[in-house]
Parts: structure tokens; sequence; C-alpha cells
């Protein structure tokens, strides 16, 4: 559904910050972006919004060259989030900050109530409608901009650090989110620094480095390489760490947590066996 050709960006012309960036996103895939502090990830999504024009190379949108499309209308296709969801909150209440877009397309009230009351209730926001924005938790202000977004029936949403500022539930929460709106059929595209929410979500990881593209491929092939990764800047998820040190024990490396809770149960299970059988 979107594809970049050989882009380029510089802020000023003697400083490149994007080289030769080609990748294609298919629909329905949950992809990270990941990489250093400076390496250009959220200058990449400003390119794909619209936000910032590429000073070379090429965007297209569902096959067709998005050159000359605005922010607007990538907005009516691709949903951001924002970071900091205090950038993107500025209404009332909660029911009115989510249903901006819809009435800014020129939605009937109606069907802007529907289209809101839809994208709360995907986010768990339904018994806060009322609600005034700044009042909510951090994780609840991320899930009200991810509703926002979502009231304007994205094909895809990109979301810039979303676990940054919460603490592990809210993140825990938010993995769960996000896996059921990709399960939905929503395309997702993370920027993150969070290797755990990226081995719990994403399919394919897409590494940056100094303003390039320096791996593109499935999550799980990220994490074989450690040396190559500590180059990059990146650390393995905490779930890989653990089943690492448990090896000696029998268990397989994994950074699926589910993975490694059922070996573990799987070794409790065989080492209770055992001693059953040393007692009888
Ligand atoms: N508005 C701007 N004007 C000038 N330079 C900028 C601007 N925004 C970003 N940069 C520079 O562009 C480079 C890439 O920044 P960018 O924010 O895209 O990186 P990032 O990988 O998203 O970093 P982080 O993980 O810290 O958010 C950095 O050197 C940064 O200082």
């Amino acid at each position: 559904m979107l594809e970049l050709r050989n882009i380029q960006f510089a802020y000023h012309p003697s400083t490149p910050v994007l080289r030769n960036i080609s990748l294609t996103v298919t629909q329905g895939e949950f992809l990270a972006v990941i990489g250093r502090n400076g390496s250009g990830k959220t200058t990449l999504t400003r390119l794909i919004m619209a936000l910032k024009k590429p000073t070379g190379g090429e965007i297209l949108l569902h096959g067709r060259p998005a050159g000359h499309l605005t922010p607007a209308d990538m907005a009516r296709h691709i949903g951001y989030v924002f970071q900091n969801p205090d950038r993107q909150i500025f209404r009332d209440t909660v029911a009115l900050e989510a249903s901006y877009g819809p009435e800014q397309l020129g939605y009937s009230p109606q069907q802007t109530e529907a289209l809101t009351r839809e994208a709360l209730a995907a986010v768990g926001l339904s018994s806060l409608t009322g609600a005034y924005p700044p009042s909510l938790s951090r994780g609840q202000k991320q899930r009200l901009a991810i509703a926002s977004a979502l009231t304007m029936k994205p094909a895809m949403l990109i979301l810039d650090e979303p676990t940054s500022g919460q603490d592990a539930r809210e993140r825990e929460r938010l993995a769960v989110l996000l896996t059921t709106l990709h399960q939905a059929g929503l395309t997702i595209l993370l920027i993150t620094h969070d290797m755990d929410l990226l081995a719990a979500c994403a399919q394919r990881a897409i590494v940056m480095s100094q303003g390039e593209k320096v791996f593109d491929g499935p999550a799980a092939s990220l994490f074989q390489d450690m040396d190559q990764l500590k180059k990059w800047g990146l650390t393995e998820p905490a779930v890989l760490s653990i089943s690492r040190q448990l090896v000696p024990r029998g268990v397989t490396p994994t950074f699926s947590l589910e993975e490694l809770t059922n070996s573990l149960i799987n070794r409790l299970g065989r080492n209770r066996h055992a001693e059953s059988s040393t007692t009888y």
C-alpha cells in the first residue's frame, strides 16, 4: 500500500538526514522501525505523512505517486500518533477530541457519533467519553490519540514511540491493543526503542543507522547476530535475554513470552514426573 523509492532528505542542504531509503509496506503488515537516536526514524514518518517533502526519490500510495498530497490528504489513509499525545490533544472532552477528524471531513453528526463511539470502544475508553483529556493518564491519552486516528478509518497507523513515559501495565495494554487492531486488518508501523514491544507485536523490523536502512527483514532474524545488534546500538528483548540464561536448564532461546512460558511449564512438568518416578 505504501512504497518509498530512493528517498533522500536533508533539513539543511549540507547535512543529509535520509539517504536512499527504499521500502515497501504491504497491506496488513506490522512493522517496527528501530535505530539509535537521530538515525532518521521520525523524519522518515514525517515524509510519509507529507509533513515534509523528500529532496529526492518518490513516495507512492496504493501504487500512485503521492508527491502532490497534503498532510490532510495523507491523514485520510494513514493515522499518525505522535510520541507525546499532549501535542495532538486540544479539545475539552474525550468524545469531542475523538470526533475532530470526522467533523473536519464533513460527516453528519450521526456518522461522527457512530465513528467516535466505535473508536473509543476499540481502545477501551468508552467509560471516559465525558472526561477532560488533560486529566487522563499518559497511557489513556495515548489511546485517545489512537482513537482519534481510528475515527478516520485509516488503512495504516503510524505510532512514534507509543510506550515512552508509560508504566509496565500501560505498555502491556498497548501491546494487546495494537495486536488486536492488527488482527482486525490494520497495517501498523511502529517507531520504537522498546524491543519488548517489537518482539511482542512486530513481524518485520527495519533498522535505521545514520540515515540509511541497514536491515529489513523478519523481526526474529534481527536477534540472531548480537554483535551486529550492538553495533546498531540496539539491545535484545528481555524475554530473549531470560530464555538465553535458561538454556543450561533446557530452555530454547525465544523472544516470545508465550513460548518461554510453555517451555518452562513443560520443564516443570518433566521435573515433577522425574521426581515422582524416583519416589515410586
Ligand atoms: N526540524 C529539524 N531541523 C533540523 N534538523 C533536524 C530536525 N529534526 C530532526 N533533525 C535532525 O535530523 C536527524 C534525524 O532526526 P530524527 O528525529 O528523524 O531521528 P530519530 O531516529 O527519530 O531520533 P529519536 O530516536 O531521537 O527520535 C538528527 O540529526 C536530528 O538532529
